[in-house]
């Protein structure tokens, strides 16, 4: 798993991660100062005749924030309730910052919150007392409960629904009051299950600056959709996973490069449609492929990712070329989820290579 954020010291709360080696980054292929928060290796985990996690080798470096993606059934549950220590898998190992959920229960408890893809809430309870009795569950001092739950409250914005039933709140509501739940211990990393399932645009997006808010503080967080697009917004590097395997690992805009053949699509939007001429000999001169032309707009392939698209913008400005707009294109994202999920498409299946249309632009 390539490092979506230096990796910070470990916490002071994670007390096996002084006392262990670091381990080497699986897909990444670079040593570790310290423990990874979450380190696993050859995890499998049966359910009578399904194999549920088919070993797994995944490792997500302190502080950051990774996407885990897959089509429904692929194992992403089961992964993460493993690291939860709420499943112990048949074979494998799995740490949390160094420590075996199973056999350090309280430790990993501590680090991580779970906040699974469905929880009920316990009706004729305020928002505030809920989140007070999860905070009490979790030994918070009586001294230090009340104000944890107006932080968390600000946090998950309900402050102003503190008195409100839980049952009142709506499902937006509901999730963002099971992230305070998961939040409530302060844990270091935060395990969570299809946390965007059912929400509207606006309850996702402002779901997505939360967790932002939280990687900021150096929070360590995995979370699970099987909308790529959905993860690719908010994760430097993603795990997709397929019939309990992982079948690509890493930061978002390489795998597109590398599935796609080392190319990257590109749309540019002109102010002017007169530079239109100037923009495409600009890009011609970086050997950029010129895909489709149109007044003000143009499509083309960029040999590499992220650092070649940046070239390419400094050559559009060297020729004095204005740029209103420059988007990679997005439906790569979901052309590599369904090239590499075998329910999609069979495994090998070259990725569709549509011509580019304006709707197809992310
Ligand atoms: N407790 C269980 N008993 C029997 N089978 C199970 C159990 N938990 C999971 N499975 C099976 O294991 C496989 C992986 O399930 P899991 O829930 O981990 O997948 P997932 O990727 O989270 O799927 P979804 O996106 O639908 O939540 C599925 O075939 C599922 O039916």
């Amino acid at each position: 798993m390539t490092a979506a954020a230096p990796p910070p010291p470990p916490p002071p709360g994670a007390p096996g991660a002084a006392a262990t080696p670091g381990p080497t980054a699986a897909a990444a292929g670079t040593a570790l100062a310290e423990p990874p928060a979450i380190h696993l290796r050859g995890v499998t985990k049966r359910f009578g005749p399904t194999q549920a996690v088919a070993g797994i080798d995944l490792d997500v470096p302190a502080g950051s924030l990774v996407g885990l993606i897959g089509p429904n059934g692929a194992g992403k549950t089961t992964t993460m309730k493993s690291i939860a220590g709420l499943l112990a898998p048949d074979t494998g190992v799995v740490q949390v910052f160094g420590n075996d959920p199973i056999r350090q229960p309280g430790i990993v408890r501590r680090l991580v919150g779970w906040m699974p893809d469905f929880f009920g809430v316990y009706g004729g309870l305020s928002v505030h007392e809920y989140l007070d009795f999860f905070a009490a569950a979790y030994k918070v001092p009586k001294g230090a409960r009340a104000q944890r739950v107006d932080d968390l409250l600000e946090l998950v914005r309900l402050a102003d629904k503190r008195h409100t039933d839980v049952e009142g709140l709506s499902r937006g509501m509901q999730q963002r009051l099971g992230l305070a739940r998961a939040l409530v211990h302060d844990p270091e990393v935060l395990l969570l299950d299809e946390p965007a399932s059912g929400l509207d645009p606006r309850a996702r997006i402002e779901l997505r600056e939360i967790l932002r808010a939280l990687h900021g503080d150096g929070k360590t967080v995995l979370i699970s959709s099987h909308i790529l697009t959905e993860l690719a917004q908010m994760c430097d590097s993603v795990v997709i996973m397929d019939s309990g395997g992982v079948v690509a690992s890493g930061r978002t805009a390489d795998l597109q490069a590398s599935l796609f053949g080392g190319h990257t699509g590109v749309r540019i939007r002109l102010p002017d449609p007169s530079g239109t001429d100037a923009a495409v000999e600009a890009a011609r001169s970086l050997g950029a492929a010129v895909e489709h032309v149109q007044p003000g707009v143009v499509y083309l392939r960029v040999a590499g990712a992220d650092t070649e698209v940046a070239a390419l913008v400094r050559s559009l400005i060297g020729a004095g070329v204005d740029v209103a707009e420059l988007t990679q294109k997005r439906q790569d994202l979901e052309e590599l989820f369904m090239s590499l999920t075998t329910r999609a498409a069979p495994a090998g299946t070259p990725p569709p290579t549509n011509p580019p249309t304006e709707g197809s632009q992310g």
